[in-house]
C-alpha cells in the first residue's frame, strides 16, 4: 500500500504549544512525517515520531545569514510558541551592527515586508581552508563538547574573541555549498553525536565531504538531515538584515540514515542495475544486467528510530507554513535530489555562458541540442547510481526525455529569474559546480564513464569565473581593513551567502 502523498506538512499543533503534539491528527489520515512504500513500516514510523520525548534545548542555531538563513529565521520565529533562534554570524562587523541596530528581520514578499525580533546572534569565524584542509585556528585539536557540558580537567577548546562555546543541538546550516566546511568547522566542537544538523544546499557531495573532513569519526557525528529548497529569494544588497521572498516553493526534508545505525532491510530486495562491475575503473554492464554485486552495499531499512533532536527541528520545521516543508523517506529524498540536481547543472552553467535569464535557454534548436547531450551523460550517470541499485523505477524516473521536461518546466517558471550561478559569477565568488556537474564528472570517473559534456561546461564555468574574478581584481585596489572588519581581509567564499537566493536572484 503506498501512502506517499506530497506535500504534507503540519499545520499549527494541537495544544498550541508547539512541543508534543504537532500535526497529531496526520497519523488519523494514514500520512506520516514520510512518505513510504511499507504499511507496517509506516506505522512504526509515525508511532515513533510522534512518541512524547522532550528535547534538552528547543534553540535553534542558524549558521549562514544570506536570503535562505534570513528567511528560515524569520519564518521560524513567526510561528505559535517559536524556538528560539541563534542567528550566527561569521564576520564581526555584521554582529556589530546587529548590535547598532533595531534587531529585527525583515522579509519582504511582493508588496508587504514584516520585521520580526526576539533574535540571539552568535559569531564563529570559519575556519580559513588551504587545499582542502583546514589551516590556521581551530583544526582537528579542537575537543569536541558534550551534550551535557561537564567540567573536564584538560585544556578546555579555545573559542576566538567573541566566540561562543554552548553546545548546540540543532543546526540549520545555509551557506552556499562550497563554504559548507569551513562554515562548519567554525562550530564543530560544539556539535556532539545527538545534535542534529540540517543542510539547505544545492548540489550533492557536500555531506560525504564533512564527513571525511570535519566529523570522520561516525560514533561522534551529529546527525543529519538533508532539505531540498526551491524558494526563490535574494538580499538587497544594501540591508543585512533582510530579505525578499521573490517566488514561492516548498522545502523537502528528510534524515539522513546514520552509520551508528544502519539496519537492515527487511527483505533482500534484487539489483537492479550495474550489479556485475569487478569495481569502479570497469565499464557499465549491459543494460538489463541483475546479478547482486557481492561487494556492494548491504541494503539497509529506509527506517530510523527518531533522535529527540532530530525529530524535534523537524516537526518545528514542519509546523512553519511559510516554509511550505514535506518530510521524506531517505530513497524518495535522494531522488528528489538528483532531479534538482539535473536542473542545476543545465540551467546554471548555460546561463552562466550566456550571461542571461534563465528563459533564455528555452525555445532554441541549438541549446536543445546540447541540454540533450548532457542529459544523456547525467541519465546514465543517475541510472547506474549504485545507491540507487534496490529502488524501483529508476530508468524510468531517470530517462533523459522525463529530465528534459523538468528541466524545461523549470527553465519556463523562471524565466525570468537570474540563476543562483550567474549571480555568484557577476559578483565573483566561487560558484557551485564543483556539487553540480562536478559531481556527474566525479560519479561517472568511478563507474568508468566519462562526462565529457559536463566536464567541458564545468571547466568553462570555471574559467569564466576566474576571468571575471581577475577582471575584478584589476579594479579593486587592495585596502587595509576598516574597524571591525574582517582582519583577514578575504572575500571569501562564505561570503557567497551574503546576496544570491538557493532558487535564483530576480
Ligand atoms: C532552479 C534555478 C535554476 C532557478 O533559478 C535555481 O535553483 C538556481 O538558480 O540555483
Amino acid at each position: 500500500m503506498s501512502t506517499l502523498k506530497r506535500g504534507w506538512f503540519n499545520r499549527g499543533s494541537k495544544d498550541g504549544l508547539g512541543n508534543e503534539a504537532e500535526g497529531a491528527n496526520a497519523e488519523d489520515q494514514g500520512q506520516g512525517p514520510f512518505a513510504s512504500n511499507s504499511f507496517a513500516s509506516t506505522a512504526h514510523n509515525v508511532a515513533s515520531f510522534y512518541r512524547v520525548r522532550s528535547v534538552f534545548d528547543r534553540r535553534i542555531h542558524i549558521l549562514g545569514m544570506g536570503s535562505v538563513g534570513r528567511f528560515i529565521a524569520h519564518s521560524l520565529r513567526g510561528i505559535p510558541n517559536p524556538p528560539p533562534i541563534t542567528m550566527i554570524f561569521h564576520r564581526p562587523k555584521t554582529a556589530n551592527e546587529w548590535k547598532k541596530s533595531a534587531q529585527k528581520l525583515q522579509l519582504v514578499t511582493g508588496d508587504t515586508s514584516e520585521k520580526r525580533e526576539g533574535y540571539e546572534v552568535e559569531l564563529a569565524i570559519p575556519r580559513p581552508r588551504f587545499h582542502g584542509k583546514e589551516i590556521g585556528v581551530g583544526g582537528d585539536s579542537v575537543p569536541r563538547i558534550e551534550e551535557q557540558p561537564r567540567s573536564s580537567s584538560k585544556t578546555p577548546y579555545q573559542p576566538l574573541q567573541g566566540e561562543s562555546s554552548d553546545p548546540i543541538h540543532s543546526l540549520i546550516v545555509c551557506t552556499k555549498t562550497p563554504a559548507v566546511l569551513s562554515a562548519l568547522s567554525s562550530v564543530k566542537h560544539r556539535l556532539h553525536r545527538n545534535s542534529v544538523i540540517l543542510f539547505l544546499q544545492n548540489g550533492m557531495g557536500a555531506v560525504e565531504e564533512v564527513n571525511r573532513e570535519v566529523f570522520p569519526d561516525p560514533e561522534t557525528r551529529p546527525y543529519y538531515m538533508v532539505g531540498i529548497n526551491t524558494h526563490g529569494m535574494y538580499c538587497p544588497s544594501d540591508d543585512p538584515f533582510t530579505a525578499v521572498h521573490a517566488g514561492f516553493g516548498t522545502i523537502s526534508l528528510g534524515l539522513l540514515p546514520h552509520e551508528r545505525e544502519r539496519h537492515p532491510a527487511p527483505y533482500q530486495p534484487t539489483l537492479k542495475f550495474g550489479g556485475d562491475r569487478k569495481g569502479p575503473s570497469e565499464p557499465l554492464p549491459a543494460k538489463g544486467s541483475i546479478d547482486p554485486d557481492p561487494e556492494s552495499l548491504a541494503p539497509t531499512s529506509v527506517f530510523q528510530d527518531w533522535t529527540p533532536n532530530s525529530r524535534y527541528l523537524l516537526r518545528t520545521l514542519l509546523r512553519t507554513p511559510v516554509l511550505c516543508a514535506a518530510a521524506f523517506s531517505p530513497p524518495d529524498l535522494l531522488q528528489m535530489q538528483l532531479e534538482k540536481l539535473a536542473v542545476n547543472c543545465i540551467i546554471n552553467p548555460l546561463t552562466v555562458m550566456l550571461d542571461a535569464r534563465n528563459g533564455a535557454i528555452l525555445y532554441n534548436y541549438h541549446f536543445t541540442r546540447v541540454i540533450r547531450l548532457l542529459l544523456s551523460e547525467i541519465s546514465l550517470i543517475f541510472r547506474n547510481l549504485p545507491e540507487l541499485q534496490y529502488i524501483p523505477n529508476v530508468p524510468q524516473r531517470f530517462d533523459p526525455g522525463r529530465l528534459e521536461t523538468i528541466v524545461v518546466s523549470v527553465a519556463h517558471k523562471t524565466k525570468d529569474n537570474i540563476s543562483s550561478m550567474l549571480a555568484d559569477v557577476r559578483a565573483g565568488r566561487k560558484t557551485e559546480v564543483d556539487y553540480l556537474n562536478g559531481w556527474i564528472v566525479k560519479r561517472g570517473e568511478e563507474m568508468g564513464v566519462k562526462c565529457l559534456m559536463n566536464y567541458m561546461l564545468l571547466n568553462m564555468v570555471k574559467g569564466k569565473g576566474g576571468m571575471i574574478q581577475m577582471e575584478i581584481g584589476e579594479h579593486v585596489p587592495f585596502v587595509e581593513p576598516r574597524e571591525g572588519e574582517d582582519p583577514m581581509g578575504i572575500r571569501s567564499e562564505y561570503e557567497a551567502q551574503g546576496e544570491t537566493s538557493q532558487g535564483g536572484d530576480r
